[in-house]
């Protein structure tokens, strides 16, 4: 785990457990070994701490949280490596993370190559750096630095660190030869003033204004997460106390955070996201025997809202885009859009000029879908329309070669409807975008009965290069993200008629943790999609809906959406929907009296006697539904586990990822408590087809001890 070796009057330490050199009992164990060794041999006059392999250290184990601590304290090992007469020099490649960096300022000196980043990402898990990481970030560089590297785990690349004073300096070429020449330069040379537990702590005389000003941004960043507002206290404490005071008062914070339930959904999510990577499909392939079809062109169909994200998204990394609309204007339309945002995007200095002009030379627009011949990959993205998505994929399978992959944007249609218009339903695909598709991070890819293991392998790669989270999902109406979220939608309608407002729905959530609520979703995406979905559904099955629809389907049904599309409220992008904007395609919701009294009226038509609905109601009301739905998903095998669940409502939803996700918040609110929840509202609400309990969440509820997440999936077949 720890190599050691010489080199003339050097000792080499050099941390090596692939992947990331997580800092295991052994390699603690090893460090410490290591430099007790260096310490006592003497001839040995500097000593370097290395990583092998494609990092320095990504930080403590992770996996070690939930086991009893054993072997050295990190804190102990540090202690011995800042406490050696002998210079010990860090030499930092890859990323330098955590506990990771915190053994890096043990050291007396830090070099590292250019394309290095440090970072202390605690935070992220909901913790804070409990190696002494608070106390001696803002003993090397700024208290303001520390606190924002703290409170956000932002990573920091080589040359900033340079300027911070993290690093002493940047190398070019072989990073060891490098160390070598660095800890020779320093050979016989006194290590006290590099000891940073004897240093004062930069900018303490600024303390007070650099701590309020980073709360009042914590608080307004991230509400109601606790980890941020704690970093910051432990990071104040060092520039109040003695060193081993400051230490001690780091530990108590540290056990604090560790024992919450925000860190234990945070390092659930951390695992989770990674494990959503692991696709397999029924068949038994798999991310680890898949290879994906080699992309280089793409064509996207479709210059809508939609469209423009998605050619952005490819833009952005190098793909040349086909972009196709089936009409000059609109196309010109979508081009002056993209370039719209790409010049926002050099305003707010995300990308320079050249970049931007580079993007914009690697889009072809045309209206001739017979361009699309030679592309590897097409993405449609076109409205939600059955006869017009079969219609483009005919086309497609007509034009395209046939090694392309076939993708469809489509948020609801299942892909086997839309692959049926082919002969070759293997290499069709879902790529759901959310808008707007160039910022939302989620990708819900989905296959189809036919969709091949190539084809899933393609789209994930694909996710992965365009800087998505993709999670794999098996078709059916709606898939998982849109299946849960529409219970969500209509619940929220349902209490609209029963006596809430808009803005009262909004707040509870908000409140809970949600970025933003329900209605601000609705108002974003825009009320017409939802109504686009439901009169296309009623049109498939020959049902007219209209203002006095009451049961749709066999269930109640709200008209108040459709009624407010139908007063042209679409959302943001008409600057109305369930709240007033500041014009189209603004951002500050406002209450509108006009919604606050076409709800009233439609209560009164409806002969409902609107009631005061409590702030418990409605948060279960909002989630309870969806949690529902998620287990009929786990139920019929759509997502593999719930893991994949969690990750899709982050990314899709913005769900606080402190809270784990809605599957993460059932099993800690309780199974039974939710399924008694559910069942008190199937009693109540007999019409709504989502209050009907599901079947695992039964099973998994009557189970005789709470079964762990990892376990529920083992149940769903089993017939209790
Ligand atoms: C009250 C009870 C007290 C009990 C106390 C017990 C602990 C005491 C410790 C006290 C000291 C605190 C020390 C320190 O302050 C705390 C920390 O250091 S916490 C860790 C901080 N570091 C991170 O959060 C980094 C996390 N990793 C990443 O960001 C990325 O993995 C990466 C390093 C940037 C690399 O990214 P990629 O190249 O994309 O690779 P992957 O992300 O896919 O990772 C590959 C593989 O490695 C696994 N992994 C990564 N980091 C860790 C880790 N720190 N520990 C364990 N495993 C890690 C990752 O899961 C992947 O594996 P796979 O899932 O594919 O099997």
């Amino acid at each position: 785990m720890v190599d050691y070796r010489t080199q003339g009057q050097i000792a080499i330490l050099e941390v090596n457990n692939p992947p990331v050199n997580a800092l295991s009992i052994h390699v603690r164990k090893g460090l410490d070994d290591g430099i007790s060794r260096a310490v006592r041999d003497p001839s040995v006059k500097a000593v370097i701490v290395i990583g092998k392999g494609r990092t320095f250290s990504s930080g403590a184990d992770i996996k070690e949280f939930n086991k009893p601590q054993e072997g050295p304290r990190l804190t102990m090992v540090g202690k011995k490596l800042e406490e050696s007469d002998k210079p010990v020099v860090a030499a930092i490649h890859g990323t330098c993370l955590g506990g990771g960096l915190e053994i890096a300022l043990f050291c007396h000196y830090r070099i590292a190559v250019k394309s290095a980043r440090v970072g202390f990402p605690e935070v992220l898990l909901g913790i804070l750096p409990g190696a002494a990481g608070t106390q001696r970030l803002p003993r090397v560089t700024d208290v303001a630095v520390a606190m924002e590297m703290i409170s956000t785990g932002k990573h920091v690349p080589a040359p900033k660190a340079l300027e911070y004073g993290i690093l002493d300096k940047i190398v070019q070429g072989d990073l060891l030869e490098e160390a070598v020449k660095f800890a020779k330069s320093v050979m016989g040379k006194p290590v006290q003033p590099c000891r940073l537990s004897d240093q004062p702590v930069k900018g303490a005389d600024r303390l007070v204004q650099v701590f309020d000003a980073a709360m009042r941004q914590v608080k307004q960043r991230q509400r109601g997460f606790m980890a941020p507002v704690v970093c910051l206290k432990a990071v104040r404490s060092a520039a109040e106390l003695p060193y081993n005071e400051g230490l001690l008062r780091e530990n108590t914070l540290f056990t604090e955070l560790m024992s919450s339930s925000q860190c234990a959904a945070l390092r659930y999510a951390f695992f989770a996201e990674r494990a959503a990577q692991r696709w397999q499909l029924p068949s038994g392939a798999s991310a680890a025997n898949t290879k994906p079809v080699p992309v280089k062109s793409t064509g996207v169909i479709g210059a809508g809202t939609m469209g423009q994200g998605i050619a952005i998204c490819l833009l952005r990394v190098d793909y040349p885009v086909i972009l196709v609309e089936q009409n000059q204007k609109l196309l010109d339309k979508g081009v002056e859009m993209i370039q719209l945002a790409f010049k926002d995007a050099v305003r707010r200095k995300l990308m320079t000029e050249d970049a931007m002009r580079h993007c914009m030379s690697n889009i072809s627009p045309t209206v001739d879908m017979q361009q699309l011949a030679n592309v590897d990959l097409v993405i449609e993205a076109v409205y939600e329309n059955v006869a017009l998505k079969q219609d483009i994929f005919r086309k497609l399978d007509v034009i395209c070669k046939p090694s392309a992959v076939l993708c469809t944007n489509t948020s609801t249609i299942s892909i086997d409807i839309i692959a049926s218009a082919t002969k070759r339903p293997g290499s069709v695909v879902g790529t759901h975008f959310f808008a707007p598709a160039h910022i939302m991070r989620l990708l819900e890819n989905v296959y189809s009965k036919d969709t091949s293991a190539q084809a899933v392998a393609t789209v994930m790669d694909l996710g992965k290069k365009i800087g998505k989270v993709s999670v794999l999902v098996k078709t059916c109406h709606g898939f998982v993200a849109n299946r849960m979220f529409h219970h969500q939608g209509q619940e929220a309608a349902l209490m609209l008629e029963e006596g809430a407002l808009p803005e009262h729905i909004d707040k509870v959530m908000e409140d809970f943790g949600m970025s933003i609520g329900p209605m601000k979703v609705s108002d974003l995406s825009g009320v017409d999609i939802g109504w686009r979905i439901r009169h296309e559904v009623a049109k498939m099955e020959g049902v007219e809906l209209t203002s006095q629809t009451r049961f749709f389907r066999g269930e109640r049904y709200c008209t108040l959406p459709d009624k407010l599309y139908e007063l042209g409220r679409l959302g943001r992008k008409t600057g109305k929907g369930w709240y007033r904007y500041e014009k189209p395609g603004g951002r500050v919701a406002m209450v509108d009296d006009e919604v606050t009294n076409l709800i009233k009226k439609h209560s009164a038509e409806m002969g409902i006697e609107r009631r005061g609905i409590s702030t418990q109601e409605i948060q279960e009301r909002i989630l309870y539904p969806a949690i529902n739905e998620g287990f009929r998903i786990l139920e019929e095998g759509v997502a593999a586990k719930p893991e994949d669940i969690d990750v899709i409502w982050w990314y899709g939803f913005s769900f606080p990822r402190y809270m784990g996700g809605p599957m993460f918040h059932a099993s800690q609110v309780g199974l039974s408590k939710v399924y008694e929840r559910i069942c008190y509202y199937h009693q109540n609400f007999p019409y709504s087809s989502h209050w009907v309990p599901s079947d695992l969440l039964r099973k998994l509820a009557s189970a005789p001890s709470p079964v762990p997440i990892s376990q529920w999936m083992s149940y769903s077949q089993s017939k209790l």
